[in-house]
């Protein structure tokens, strides 16, 4: 059954480097959770612990309310930042083979198997060795590797790094498909835009510490800008000479435009509508990359 994976408190040093510090969040089932940070913040160590292939030094990680147990981890799916396939093997051997391991029989692994290659658009290749793939290809077979099983949670180190956007959309619809079963997926990513495009739910790390987590359309709220874009007929450099209004982009009859604390933007709507129609006026909500630079100020 799916459940709630939660961290709560995680502390984890190498040395004299605390990795991780009081690192809290949820994964919620049934949602995409991005995970998003710089190099060397600390996503692969929380990864690995929320695996059991890392112990924290203190905090916990349950599932359902109750402390992950080694048959939790069974059931779960992880794709390693270390890919973890032999060159030398068939995909659809590995494939077996890892299928086995989690205890599904031979009958079920085949039939996963053949299903999940062809929705990853790489079934043809099932009986080549993965050194004979492309790079983008080994990695969509590495994805299979960690899906193989039907997991019950899904955590993927940097699945999409290396694949060019048609194959981030493949692999992200087969990702999707694992939300709708109610499955909670965690990834990592350092590509802001893929992680704006598709996560539900979004958990920033800075230097170990979580910085921000939550909804991404919450966070987008919360870190909302006073921000607006208007469309207008005609030329909208006036908007120039407004009190209050700082101008970001001007292209002829369309205009963003930032304004000063106190400033309402139904005043400056008014402002236009004496000029004439006005086409589009809509707040602007920040992107990803806005609200990374600001929670990592
Ligand atoms: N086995 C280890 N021994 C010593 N230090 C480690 C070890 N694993 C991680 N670290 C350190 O812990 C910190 C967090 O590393 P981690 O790999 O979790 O970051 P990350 O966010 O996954 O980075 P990246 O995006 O570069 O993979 C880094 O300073 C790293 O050097």
């Amino acid at each position: 059954m799916t459940q709630l994976l939660r961290l709560d408190g995680l502390n984890r040093a190498f040395g004299e480097r605390q990795a991780l510090k009081d690192v809290t969040f949820d994964v919620a089932p049934g949602r995409l959770t991005g995970f998003v940070g710089a190099n060397g913040a600390g996503k692969t160590t929380t990864m690995r612990i929320i695996l059991g292939v890392l112990a924290a030094d203190s905090g916990t990680v349950t599932w359902g309310g109750a402390p992950l147990t080694r048959a939790d981890r069974r059931r779960f799916g992880y794709m390693p930042e270390e890919r973890g396939l032999y060159p030398k093997m068939t995909i659809r051997e590995q494939l077996t083979y890892f299928g086995r391991l989690h205890g599904l029989d031979a009958g079920a692994v085949a039939r996963n198997i053949t299903s999940l290659l062809d929705r990853l658009g790489i079934g043809e290749r099932a009986d080549e060795q993965l050194e004979k793939l492309s790079l983008g290809n080994q990695q969509r077979a590495q994805i299979a590797a960690a899906l193989v099983h039907q997991p019950q949670l899904l955590v993927l180190d940097e699945p999409f790094s290396g694949l060019d956007p048609i194959a981030v959309d493949t692999v992200v619809a087969v990702l999707r498909e694992q939300t709708a079963r109610g499955v909670p997926v965690l990834f990592s990513s350092h590509q802001l835009d893929v992680v704006e495009r598709l996560c539900d739910d979004l958990v920033i790390i800075g230097d170990g510490a979580i910085l921000t987590a939550g909804r991404r359309d919450e966070l987008r709220a919360a870190y909302a800008l006073p921000r607006y874009e208007i469309r207008v007929d005609g030329d909208a450099g006036w908007l120039r000479d407004q009190p209050g209004v700082t101008m970001i982009d001007l292209d002829g009859p369309r205009a963003v435009f930032d304004l000063d604390t106190g400033v309402e933007e139904q005043s400056v709507l008014r402002a236009a509508l004496n000029r004439g129609p006005v086409r589009a006026f809509t707040p602007v909500a920040p992107t990803l990359a806005e609200i990374f630079r600001e929670v990592a100020r």
